[in-house]
């Protein structure tokens, strides 16, 4: 048995505090139904650990919040939504905009119809299929991943979504920087320029590494 098992879920700190409400402000009551959802469902859906209950605004719905500066102008597409991450929070951030979410798993695309529905986050269009798949309907400005694959992959997948200044703004861990160097060819051949940024959230809660490339 591992720890998973034997830890009962727990209620995430975060949720409902006073600096979470300020960062998400008139979004907070989409952001949080979608949170609910996850921490209610997620674990039976197979779609987050039982630990991650308890850790889900830091974890999840904070570091998904993350990526929200960075996009800028234009369509998005979340390639590899899975539970909703990060494409689901920044689409509930954000109602002004139409966010396309890429996910090739039934039961996950049943769960992001359902997400949608439930928690009035209706700006989301959600596309079944993986990303080098789905290259002929979907054109975006912006794609972004979260745990996806690495660099040089996702380049691969996801430019051809691209519109021809479109950008890819991924969110990554530690291993941004080797993941840059190894995708160099491929960058170069497509055109790409990486940066990295360390983008935080709010007072606590540690910052996340974000890569934005940016086709020339
Ligand atoms: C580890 S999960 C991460 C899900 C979510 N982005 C997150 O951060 O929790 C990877 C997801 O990518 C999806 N996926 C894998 N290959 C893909 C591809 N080529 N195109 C689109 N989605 C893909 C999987 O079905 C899965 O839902």
């Amino acid at each position: 048995m591992t720890d998973d098992v034997l830890e009962p879920p727990q209620i995430d700190p975060l949720s409902g505090s006073a600096a979470v409400r300020e960062y998400f402000g008139d979004t907070y009551p989409r952001v949080l139904a979608f949170a609910d959802m996850l921490a209610a469902e997620g674990v039976e859906r197979g779609l987050i650990g039982p630990r991650e209950v308890g850790r889900l605004w830091e974890r999840h719905i904070l570091n998904s919040a993350a990526l929200a500066p960075y996009l800028g102008d234009g369509r998005v597409a979340d390639v590899g939504s899975g539970a909703g991450l990060p494409g689901m929070v920044l689409a509930a951030m954000d109602p002004s905009r139409d966010y396309v979410l890429i996910e090739p798993m039934e039961r996950r695309i049943q769960w992001l119809f359902e997400v949608a529905e439930r928690c009035g986050i209706d700006n989301v269009l959600v596309v079944r299929g993986r990303a080098e798949e789905v290259t002929e309907s979907v054109e975006a400005d912006i794609v972004t991943a979260r745990a996806v694959a690495a660099i040089d992959k996702l380049v691969k997948w996801c430019s051809p979504l691209l519109s021809p200044h479109g950008r890819l703004v991924l969110l990554k861990g530690r291993s941004a920087a080797d993941e840059l160097d190894r995708a160099k060819y491929t960058l170069r051949k497509q055109r790409f320029t990486g940066e990295i940024h360390t983008a935080g959230t709010i007072a606590g809660v540690d910052a996340t590494t974000v890569v934005v490339l940016t086709r020339s």
